[in-house]
């Protein structure tokens, strides 16, 4: 019998996780959790089954989660509320069947690579992250946790970014640049120089624009 997930969220983000993990098929999704819906409502052919008190009850036929908040922030709230309630609770990852892992390349639990993305040899991807369709991620690259790459971001290799930065659509990093944690790099910047933490920078070349607090909205 395959294993049983329950997905957090049940927006627009969430119908991409869905979608991903079903194409995967290695889990079966038992339901959403969503507490801005009514339990019973259908969404994208899944059943809303209520909040985390549904958890509380049901826990142990449940294998795994994922919390599929798009913004980072909220994401990382979410799931630090779960390893409080519920610390046995494993996060599974989703790896849509078009996306190419390489050797040695590692993706933390909780995140999802969508279609056609590509994580290359021996780069690493933390845990609760996003890589939407046709992102790629090169080698050696180290992604923090709760970092999100919007459709067809591209790294070079060796590229370090921290926890809770947002590389949005179409966005391009040559090799060996570092971006520091809960910065926000805008759709179509080219990165050439390093990206401070808490900073928003777009542009080509990509130049900070102002100081970001976490937490701040980017969607
Ligand atoms: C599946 C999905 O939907 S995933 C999500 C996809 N969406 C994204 O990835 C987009 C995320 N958003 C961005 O990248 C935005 O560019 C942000 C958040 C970085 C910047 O937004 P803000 O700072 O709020 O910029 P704001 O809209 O106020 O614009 C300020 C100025 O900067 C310009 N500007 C904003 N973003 C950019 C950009 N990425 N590149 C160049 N110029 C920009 C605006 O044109 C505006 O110029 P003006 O003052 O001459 O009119």
């Amino acid at each position: 019998m395959s294993k049983r997930i329950i997905i957090f969220g049940a927006g627009g983000h969430a119908k991409t996780v869905v979608d991903t993990v079903e194409k995967a098929g290695i889990y079966e999704i038992a339901g959403l959790l969503d507490q801005r819906l009514s339990a019973g409502e259908q969404v994208y052919g899944c059943t809303v089954l209520g909040s985390d008190d549904w958890l509380a009850s049901h826990a142990g036929t449940i294998d795994g989660a994922i919390v599929a908040i798009g913004d980072n922030w909220t994401r990382g709230l979410v799931v630090q509320g779960l390893k409080r309630k519920f610390p046995d609770l494993p996060f599974a990852t989703a790896i849509h069947p078009s996306a190419q892992i390489a050797r040695g390349a590692r993706i933390g639990a909780g995140s999802v690579v969508m279609a056609g993305a590509v994580v290359n040899s021996d780069a690493i991807i933390g845990e609760h992250g996003i890589l939407y369709p046709g992102t790629s991620v090169d080698h050696d690259s180290r992604i923090g946790s709760f970092v999100s790459f919007a459709p067809r971001c591209a790294t070079g290799g060796n590229v370090t970014i921290g926890d809770y930065t947002a590389v949005a659509i179409g966005a391009v990093l040559i090799h060996g640049r570092t971006i520091g944690e809960h910065s926000v790099i805008g759709a179509g910047a080219t990165v050439v120089s390093d990206v401070p933490p808490h900073s928003v920078a777009y542009g080509t070349p990509a130049r900070v624009v102002r100081p970001r607090a976490a937490g701040e909205r980017y969607l």
